[in-house]
């Protein structure tokens, strides 16, 4: 069978010829249909290395397409064609497996992007082995959890579709970001990260889209906004839930446009990035408090992942723990020190707020404080120390303090034992505390905790 062909199915005889040349002058031979009964044969005949369909067909909906299609032809990409403005068939039709969507009236320079990424996808696909991956193998975890992570990971890393990544503070959020575009056809091309929580508000602009020289006092030269300097590849967005309201409404007009405008600039600059992003805030709530758009929640939110909090995952805790004193004893250039079972019993029973990066928080500390031979339960510190507490304890400390000054005092030694993990960084210690930057540097000051 032939596999180098692309079916493409529409019921307008026009687009659908435009379609065929378009691809044609690509070098890309087309197969044509123009309702479902027919596209279905077709695909029953002949293997295809990407189908194009349009949504609305005279005998059916273009979605029961999406999915006749990844079923009987799993390794190529499926690609929907929507009416201007239709983004909830779009977004459906992406949820269903499709890789990407081209919106009517069809914008040639964009179709042939989306075509050339998924011809990228396809060869990718038929070239490796799935089963191998080498990039998952840095998601250290062998529990249904994070084996069923691996799994979508490999599965949206196929597809284009925006994905938002959940979970709490140092669950890996940004690795599970990194992993899907280490192992997606982007993966050649850059992969840029930005916690949009420790930009300041008036240089977001400028930071996202660019600038041209003399647009603002301070802009010297030109400059090339994060956006264009990930074109073509994957753009990261952490704790997204930081947005201020201006630049939601700016981030939403890029992605629907695909293109960018430099501060200063008169000129849309096309670019083509993937967009994945995370925040360990619960963006719904956000949206039904209307502190968070909800049509920018919409289209981020195509593909939801769900990164596992290291409490719910506990039995990877020895694993975890070797593979930080391995990595850790080689960066240092050290014997690896051997565990004591009881320091794995402790963690093992420990709540992890602050998730792997606290524990690899605690691996790093305990190599340093230890003998150098052995890591015991005294090199060890947990960072809530609270947990350990039993209720009466707490109630005993509380006593001589009203409920908010009982509070404030937690509040104070926590501020200052994340910073005195993170040696005084305040982003890191605002992650570990699960907290936005700005919320860091405010009870900083209110705590009169100095810089
Ligand atoms: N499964 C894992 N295996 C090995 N290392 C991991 C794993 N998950 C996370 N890590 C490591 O833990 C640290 C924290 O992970 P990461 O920065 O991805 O978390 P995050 O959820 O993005 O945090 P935040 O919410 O604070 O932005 C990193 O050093 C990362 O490499």
């Amino acid at each position: 069978m032939n596999n180098n062909k692309v079916l493409i199915i529409d019921d307008e005889p026009d687009l659908l010829k435009l379609l065929s040349i378009t691809l044609n002058r690509m070098g890309i031979e087309c197969d044509t249909a123009h309702n479902v009964a027919s596209a279905k044969t077709k695909i029953d005949q002949n293997d295809y290395r990407l189908c194009l369909t349009d949504m609305r067909l005279p005998d059916g909906n273009g979605l029961t397409l999406v999915d006749y299609f990844i079923e009987r032809q799993p390794d190529s990409p499926i690609a929907v064609i929507t009416a201007h403005g239709n983004m909830e068939t779009a977004i459906e039709a992406m949820k269903r497996g499709a890789f990407d969507f081209i919106s009517k009236p069809v914008d040639l320079a964009n179709l042939r992007a989306v075509i050339n990424s998924a011809l990228n996808v396809s060869t990718v696909q038929s070239h490796s082995d799935s089963k191998a991956n080498p990039g998952l193998s840095r998601l250290i975890g062998q529990t249904p959890e994070v084996e069923s992570l691996k799994q979508i990971i490999l599965k949206v890393a196929k597809s284009q579709a925006p994905v938002y990544i959940k979970g709490e503070s140092g669950t890996g959020k940004e690795l599970v970001a990194n992993l899907i575009h280490e192992n997606s056809p982007r993966k050649s091309q850059p992969f840029i990260a930005i916690n949009c929580g420790a930009i300041p508000n008036e240089l977001m602009e400028s930071e996202f889209f660019g600038h041209k020289k003399g647009s603002f006092t301070g802009a010297s030269s030109d400059k090339e906004g994060l956006f264009k300097a990930a074109d073509g590849g994957t753009l990261f967005l952490d704790e997204i839930a930081d947005l201020p309201m201006p630049m939601q409404v700016k981030l939403l007009r890029a992605i629907q446009e695909r293109s960018v405008r430099p501060v200063g600039s008169e000129v849309e600059i096309p670019v083509d990035v993937r967009l994945l992003s995370a925040s360990h805030k619960n963006l719904a709530k956000l949206v039904s408090e209307n502190l968070f758009r909800q049509d920018l929640f919409y289209r981020i939110n195509v593909i939801e992942v769900q990164v596992p909090a290291l409490r719910d995952r506990s039995k990877d805790i020895p694993e975890l723990v070797s593979h930080f004193i391995k990595q850790l004893s080689n960066r240092n250039d050290i014997e690896p020190p051997k565990i004591d079972p009881k320091v794995l019993e402790t963690l093992e029973s420990y709540s992890f707020p602050g998730n792997i990066r606290e524990l690899e928080n605690i691996i790093e500390r305990a190599i340093t404080l230890s003998s150098g031979e052995m890591i015991t339960v005294d090199d060890i510190f947990l960072h809530s120390a609270a947990k350990a507490q039993s209720h009466d304890t707490v109630q005993s400390q509380r006593k001589s303090q009203s409920l908010d000054e009982y509070l404030e005092t937690i509040e104070r030694q926590e501020l200052l034992s994340a910073l005195e993990q993170t040696k005084g960084n305040k982003t890191a210690a605002a992650e570990l505390l699960g907290i936005s930057f700005r919320a860091m540097r405010y009870k900083c000051k209110k705590h009169l905790i100095d810089d």
